[in-house]
């Protein structure tokens, strides 16, 4: 396990990072304190609650329709990379929950002790952290709850309103247009060639700002309008993402599995129509069928029975249409596997890494041309019982002060044209880029 002011990385040691979000390198806790208590948020929205994070209170954000967790200050935090990261954050969870004192008078998924978590994409530098907020307000369905570690119980009024992004500026980021399609055109020859089936190229935008960029303010504008989607917020990767990784509740695991994209044009007959086209069309099936398949043969060890549909579903986000199917299991080995065990087994999907993985892996990080950092990685939050939702880091950026860093990808098969790709990859960056707005 990585240890007090240390990151391993293939033995090397790397400085402690200076997180934007104020979250510091790892601290070794003593036993948490911890205590849940029902609370009535009336109508106030979750994102409210969130302190201004020039406080220094690392806000988390875990929301969809208003539901779920946020969370502030820290009561415990790890941070690891490279192979073992997973292993490290969940050895360290299992460690940390054990030795909690849980005072829980609401005993629902995400009551008691939960972190937030972010992972690195790749093995390597593979930054990730694991965060145990000192305060955590949920809402599910007409619960809500508030969780406090070693803290009192806070205010819960909300916050004053965040300000708009001043004077937003994007440039390109790793590679221009131009340049991304010839590493798209690069790609097809080699899945015409035979070396792989599937990549999953992405590129980033960079935005700028004049002043340091408030999160809370493209959170909200994100869980607005993208309201179908997970609103996330964990160490300055912020985004709203429409795939779920791996969600695990009292035995049930489900998995909303994504690839096959369309852009909408808001004309809603000509968009019906594209749906249509969408859930025929032979490229974008097979596309689809490949990261189903990888998420399957994942969980299939896990589970003593499993529902996974043969024909996928048009979802409609306000940008895109997505292919999508939800796959589902019972699993039988809840005591002794995490969601976050999970989400290791799963990652990277055939939605996000491509087919066969390992070789597909080994050529993102050959011709894509940036280090993805925690883009694409699973991003969310488990339970003592080790329950959690693990969604994917989709539709995303990683702020800086006054930098944010864009990114989207796209699914690359022996059909793919360069041109289309760029603009489907363009169409992607619409959430973020429109949420730094005003
Ligand atoms: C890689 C991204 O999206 C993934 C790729 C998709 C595709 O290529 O059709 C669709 C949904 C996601 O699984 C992204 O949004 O950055």
């Amino acid at each position: 396990m990585a240890s007090v002011g240390e990151r391993r990385d293939r033995g090397r040691r790397l400085p402690d990072v200076t997180s934007p979000a104020d979250i510091p390198a790892t601290t070794a806790p003593g036993p948490l304190v911890v205590r849940t208590t029902g609370v009535d948020l009336a109508g106030s929205s979750m994102l409210d609650l969130l302190p201004d994070p020039l406080t220094g209170q690392a806000p988390v954000t875990w929301l969809r329709r208003d539901e779920g967790l946020v969370g502030w200050g820290v009561a415990a935090v790890l941070r690891t990379s490279g192979t073992a990261r997973f292993r490290d954050a969940d050895k360290w969870w299992s460690e940390v929950s054990a030795r909690a004192e849980v005072h829980d008078a609401v005993n629902e998924p995400g009551t008691g002790l939960v972190a937030f978590g972010s992972f690195g994409f790749a093995d390597e530098p593979g930054s990730s952290v694991l965060v145990v907020p000192q305060v955590v307000v949920g809402r599910r369905g007409d619960r809500a709850w508030v969780t406090t570690v070693g803290a009192d119980l806070p205010d819960l009024t909300p916050a004053p309103a965040p300000a708009a992004p001043v004077g937003v500026t994007f440039a390109d980021g790793s590679l221009s247009g131009e340049h991304w399609m010839s590493v798209v055109a690069d790609a097809v020859a080699r899945i015409n060639a035979g070396e792989l089936e599937k990549v999953v190229l992405a590129r980033s935008l960079i935005a700028t700002a004049t002043e340091p960029v408030d999160v809370r303010w493209p959170l909200r504008q994100l869980a607005r309008d993208y309201s179908m989607c997970w609103t996330f917020n964990v160490d300055g990767l912020f985004g709203a993402t429409p795939e779920m990784l791996v969600r695990r509740e009292r035995g049930l695991v489900t998995s909303r599995v994504l690839a096959g994209t369309i852009r909408r044009t808001g004309d809603e007959e000509r968009d019906a129509a594209l749906a249509g086209t969408l859930a025929r069309s032979s490229k974008d099936l097979e596309e689809h069928e490949y990261a189903v398949r990888s998420v399957a043969d994942a969980l299939e060890p896990h589970c003593s029975s499993m529902n996974v549909p043969e024909v996928p579903f048009v979802l409609h986000l306000p940008n895109v249409m997505h292919l999508a199917t939800d796959v589902a299991g019972v699993v039988h080995d809840a005591a002794t596997v995490s969601s976050l065990q999970l989400a290791e087994a799963l990652h990277p999907s055939a939605a996000v890494g491509g087919t066969p993985t390992a070789r597909a892996v080994e050529l993102i990080a050959a011709i894509e041309g940036m280090d993805r950092g925690r883009y694409a990685g699973p991003v969310g939050w488990i339970d003592a019982a080790g329950d959690g939702e693990w969604g994917i880091a989709l539709r995303s950026a990683e702020i800086e002060g006054s930098t944010v860093r864009l990114f989207a990808g796209c699914g690359i098969v022996a059909d793919s044209d360069p041109e289309s790709e760029l603009a489907e990859s363009q169409a992607k960056l619409v959430p973020v880029r429109d949420a730094l707005s005003d």
